[in-house]
């Protein structure tokens, strides 16, 4: 354990250090050596399965089904039915290397209000969630049965977070046994669960020791992946959100790729399984010991002491209370370490596979169709945990997947160690209602990806979402910070700028863009997609609409001080720069969004949802001190630059 950890750690290390050619290079040194072998992965019915989970994916933790109370379940499953009825949840026309691409998952942010999560050149804007505070507040943006939902989710958010960093070590360790014993039991006999093309890894100890041999291996993380997110014309589907994820992964350094899924693993303990008192409740990554170490079932009491909680013993805010440990029978040190957690959104995920006629294979492992590639979270708080609810539904037609014997209809989990081919890949299918946690820094020196089953499936994603740039709050004060540069007379209402100094006059035109590109234009991109479901967002937005038209009102300011006749040479040329280079960033990213809003992807949407380019305005309109199109002001300020 000890080695691999130094492992992953000087992996880490590496990772930062490497450049994008660096990478590529070791990305394709790492796919030639696999050649076209599939990388081995193992389920739950293998041998060494929870060897495997123990020694290289730890931070994964699963609870299952029967260990959430029931009301929860309920209230949190007819959440997203609402959300789905209501038409809440979207495909995202997210960027992927400057190429748009729909994800496959239909989504939505809920979340604190005014707080925001980006990934691939998206900023979702939440949905807020209504506690029993906003309640009071009485909140009207939304209609009741959305409040609803949005309160239930909220409720979930909260037992996630008193949850999350719940167990000890050593309760893992003991608790988990159950399902653990049952899995053993499928192990012995299976011999689906071998890798099709593996079966030498299908071994945990073996594969284990086959991976210490070889040292730090880097990752096979594509060209491959690259080359498919290229095609993302069809508008849909299987490649998209591989391509979509791709980004991600570059921008976290390091790739996504691999596991597999094996057709045999039915073993796992389901939720109906264990709903007669047999719930193993955590049911995580195995004891420690060899494979036949039995596993206690000493755990089993503490889901059914959680229980007799009720949601409202869960208090994230109050950080004395989370650790005294509401819920929770017995301190919890690994909270104190860990410090409490406050997930402030949740992204849902919804999709269902037999409306998606192109889901792509997952490449490395042959785990089976992929719903979201290979990828890391993105936008998190440094080393912070993402717990996940997962709701497969069975719609009136009748048969749930579950329980099935072939494993490719179930919904399943694939994780893999980043920049490595020698570790197998892991493979956990979940039941409906099954929740898995990402602890520690599973996140960043691991990916995962989501392999789809036949039934529909939501999931939620409670993230800690690193928001320092990201809430509403911020990008108000950012606008009064500039606006603070802009004097009206009281008499005449004509403006004037306070002060002309460079710094001051440049950190005013990069809120302007913040304020334009970062938050309008990803706002209206996506369409009328907020104040169709929840109103929250639209005055604000109005409102930062307002300071972005006092900031062209500075530039124009600025570029007539720029422009003033008989102004000192010096200082003169610092201003002209500086406006220079923020209007040609201005004009290049205006470009980029008209673009966007016009490809021909934006064009398939239905006009409620269509991409709005906005603010815009044309060449005549008196109401705006400067132009949209900023061309010939650029060349204004640069000839003026030549001249001097
Ligand atoms: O649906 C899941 O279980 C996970 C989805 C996921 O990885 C994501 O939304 O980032
Ligand atoms: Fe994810």
């Amino acid at each position: 354990m000890k080695a691999r950890q130094r492992k992953h750690n000087s992996r880490n290390m590496k990772r930062s250090a490497d450049s994008e050619g660096e990478k590529r290079r070791k990305r394709r040194k790492l796919l030639q050596e696999l050649g076209d072998q599939k990388i081995p992965f193992l389920g739950p019915s293998d041998r060494g399965f929870q060897q495997l989970w123990d020694s290289s994916y730890s931070g994964l933790v699963l609870r299952r089904s029967c260990s959430l109370p029931a009301e929860l379940h309920g209230r949190v499953q007819a959440a997203l039915l609402t959300l789905r009825s209501k038409g809440c949840l979207l495909r995202d026309l997210v960027r992927v290397r400057e190429r748009d691409v729909f994800t496959a998952v239909s989504r939505a942010l809920l979340g604190e209000p005014g707080h925001t999560y980006r990934y691939l050149d998206t900023r979702l804007f939440a949905i807020p969630w209504h506690s029993e505070d906003t309640e009071v507040k009485g909140q009207n943006c939304c209609d009741p049965d959305l409040r609803a939902a949005c309160k239930a989710l909220w409720e979930l958010n909260t037992f996630f977070c008193s949850d999350v960093f719940q167990l000890k070590e050593g309760d893992r360790l003991t608790q988990c046994v159950k399902g653990e014993v049952e899995v053993k039991q499928g192990e012995e006999g299976d011999t689906e669960s071998k890798h099709s093309e593996d079966s030498k890894n299908s071994e945990g100890g073996d594969s284990e020791s086959r991976q210490s041999e070889e040292g730090d291996t880097e990752s096979k993380h594509s060209e491959e992946w690259d080359i498919e997110s290229k095609h993302s014309e069809e508008g849909c589907s299987g490649s998209k959100q591989e391509g979509e994820w791709e980004t991600e992964s570059k921008h976290s350094s390091e790739e996504g790729e691999s596991s597999q899924v094996k057709p045999g693993d039915t073993s796992v303990a389901t939720g109906s399984e264990h709903s007669e008192g047999k719930c193993p409740g955590w049911a995580t990554k195995a004891v420690s010991g060899t494979e036949t170490e039995p596993v206690g079932l000493v755990a089993q009491e503490k889901p059914v002491v959680q229980l007799k909680h009720t949601l409202s013993d869960y208090h994230i805010e109050d950080k004395g209370e989370q650790e005294s440990g509401q819920g929770c029978s017995q301190p919890s040190p690994l909270q104190v370490c860990t410090g409490p957690v406050k997930f402030n959104v949740t992204l849902l995920n919804y999709m269902d596979p037999s409306a998606m006629s192109q889901l792509k294979e997952e490449p490395y492992y042959g785990m089976g169709k992929m719903a979201v590639g290979w990828h890391h979270d993105e936008n998190l708080i440094t080393h912070s945990p993402v717990a996940v609810y997962s709701y497969t539904c069975h719609d009136d037609k009748g048969e749930s997947s579950e329980g099935g014997s072939c494993e490719k209809t179930r919904w399943r989990i694939g994780l893999k160690v980043a920049w490595d081919i020698h570790t197998p890949g892991l493979m956990l299918p979940l039941e409906s209602g099954d929740c898995y946690y990402m602890r520690d820094d599973l996140n960043s020196t691991h990916q995962h990806c989501v392999l789809a089953g036949e039934a529909p499936r939501f999931s939620s994603t409670h993230r800690v979402a690193e928001c320092s740039t990201g809430t509403l709050t911020y990008i108000q004060s950012r606008c009064q910070e500039a606006l603070s540069n802009l004097h009206t007379d009281p008499e005449t209402g004509s403006h004037s700028l306070r002060t002309l100094l460079p710094t001051t006059l440049q950190h005013c035109e990069e809120i302007h863009n913040e304020v334009e590109f970062e938050w309008l234009r990803q706002y209206w991109f996506q369409g009328q997609r907020y104040a169709r479901f929840c109103s929250w967002w639209s005055r604000p937005m109005e409102q930062l609409e307002k300071d972005w038209k006092l900031m062209e009102t500075m530039t124009m300011l600025f570029l007539a001080t720029v422009e003033e006749e008989g102004r000192a040479e010096e200082g003169r040329r610092e201003m002209a720069e500086t406006l220079l280079s923020a209007l040609t960033d201005r004009h290049q990213q205006r470009q980029t969004w008209r673009d966007r809003c016009h490809s021909s992807l934006a064009q398939t949407l239905p006009p409620e949802e269509a991409p709005v380019d906005r603010p815009f305005w044309g060449v005549d309109d008196p109401s705006m001190p400067l132009p949209f199109d900023l061309a010939d002001i650029i060349n204004r300020v640069e000839s003026l630059l030549w001249r001097m």
